[in-house]
């Protein structure tokens, strides 16, 4: 650490917004321009207050890239995520710190080589081929919400290996206790209190639980190629293995993590590829010169649609915002962080900052192409999956799934937005349409 470090700039009486709330519900209401607002005003390392306490926020790729590479091991992830997710989460990877993670980590490494991928890409295209069989053409489809049912049962079949003796209305009850979890971040009560959105997250908690415990037996006693099965039998060179206890608690968070970050990405896709019918003709020419149920190989062949993706991911990160908490004094940008400070990253506003992007507010999947490469501008310019030690193990398995499921939609459907529409985002935990998302599907 050097000397010459500064203190964390003081924060501004009219920037704290609200008694113990301050700035929520403007984070909820325009969190890109509220990060904006703190950046002009302190820099990289602006402090702000939220639920009753002041912390900072790291803005732009320079200082959200020395939290991620994290040299001194100062910001940690478990006290940081769990104040947000709540218990609801506890001992899934991403809340693991340390040397303890680096050994649960090496051990879910061995759930995304390229032959489970490959095994996970042929389980995709029968479950993704059922949940679109009810799609019909509609002026005012919600696609968000039928998305999100068409990622669960995914996820129902891939994860759990479809839950054979579980009926559609206790799999519904599953998926209700998942949202349940995944809702609690935007809790202000942070306790188990009834008809709270935590309260509901511990019963959700419990619901998964059970579940996932009943089905562990089985899971244990034979090798499947669904997730759970592959949790309970992977290991390292070394012998290292999960135990039960590690299994559900993975299960449990690998749901969450791979569920609604999908089904935002997708509804981005759906989205801008209404609005821009030229690019879904391209995208659309190129699955049409595959087969229905292309290999992973073929869909990482899909070049229009990869631009797209990234484009997408770019233009509504579906972690806008990383946490972290010092454990241990540290220095970002110059500014010295003491230790006990909980940190909120910045991906989404890089992803609009003019330094890094030209026009960045518009869709230009072209800027992802080898001869512009404007992702190149910084090394953290473009973070959608983090980085470091944490980043994301699934980013993989998440481009197989969503260009799967864009594939079968562009080769079964045309749709259009209407070129104006915003969507009204819901940013209490990750930003989805409140209004479902309208298409016009044909
Ligand atoms: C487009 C979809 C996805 C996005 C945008 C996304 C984003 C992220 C981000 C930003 C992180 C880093 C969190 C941090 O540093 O604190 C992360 C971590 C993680 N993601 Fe994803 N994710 C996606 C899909 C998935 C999928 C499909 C899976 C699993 C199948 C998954 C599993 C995980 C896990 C286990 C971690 C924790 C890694 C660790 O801490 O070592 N994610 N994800």
């Amino acid at each position: 650490m050097t000397a010459e470090a500064l203190p964390i700039p003081p924060l501004r009486r009219d920037d704290r917004g609200l008694p113990f709330v301050g700035r929520v519900l403007d984070y909820a209401k325009d969190p890109v321009g509220l990060f904006r607002h703190h950046y002009e005003r302190y820099g990289p390392v602006a402090p702000w207050y939220a639920l009753g306490r002041t912390s900072v926020m790291l803005l732009g790729p320079d200082a959200c890239g020395e939290a991620l590479q994290n040299r001194d091991k100062a910001f940690a992830n478990g006290p940081a995520w769990s104040q947000l997710v709540g218990p609801f989460f506890r001992r899934g990877l991403m809340l693991l710190d340390f040397d303890e993670h680096k050994g649960h980590r090496r051990i879910m490494q061995e759930a995304f080589t390229r032959p489970r991928l490959e095994s996970y890409t042929r389980r995709l295209h029968p479950a993704i081929e059922t949940g679109l069989a009810g799609w019909n053409a509609d002026r005012e489809f919600p696609s968000y919400w039928r998305l999100k049912q068409l990622t669960l049962d995914i996820a129902a079949d891939l994860f759990m290996g479809g839950a054979q003796d579980t009926s559609r209305a206790e799999m519904d009850r599953v998926n209700k206790a998942f949202i349940a979890c995944v809702q609690a971040a935007a809790g202000i009560v942070r306790a188990d209190v009834p008809f709270t959105r935590w309260g509901k997250a511990y019963r959700g908690r419990k619901v998964l639980e059970k579940f996932l415990r009943h089905y562990l037996p089985v899971k244990r006693a034979q090798q499947t190629d669904d997730i759970f099965s592959v949790l309970c039998h992977i290991e390292t060179e070394d012998g290292d293995r999960f135990s039960d206890d590690d299994v559900v608690n993975h299960m449990i968070f690998l749901m969450m993590a791979a569920h609604d970050t999908s089904t935002v990405t997708t509804s981005t896709i759906l989205q801008y590829l209404g609005q821009h019918p030229a690019w879904q003709e391209r995208c659309r020419e190129e699955s049409l010169a595959l087969g229905p149920e292309p290999t992973m190989a073929e869909l990482e062949g899909l070049v229009a649609l990869d631009l797209v993706m990234k484009e997408a991911l770019r233009l509504r990160a579906p972690v806008p915002v990383l946490v972290r908490y010092t454990v241990r004094d540290t220095v970002v940008q110059g500014v010295r962080i003491p230790a006990g400070t909980s940190a909120a990253l910045g991906l989404q506003f890089t992803h609009l900052m003019e330094d890094y992007w030209s026009n960045p507010t518009a869709f230009d999947p072209e800027r992802f192409t080898p001869e512009r490469r404007e992702d190149r501008s910084h090394r953290f310019a473009w973070e959608p999956f983090g980085g470091g030690v944490h980043k994301c193990i699934g980013l993989y398995f998440a481009g197989l799934e969503v260009k799967a499921i864009m594939h079968r939609l562009l080769r079964e459907h045309r749709w259009t937005v209407d070129p104006a529409y915003e969507p009204p985002l819901d940013n209490h935990s990750l930003p989805f349409p409140k209004d479902g998302l309208p298409i016009a599907l044909a």
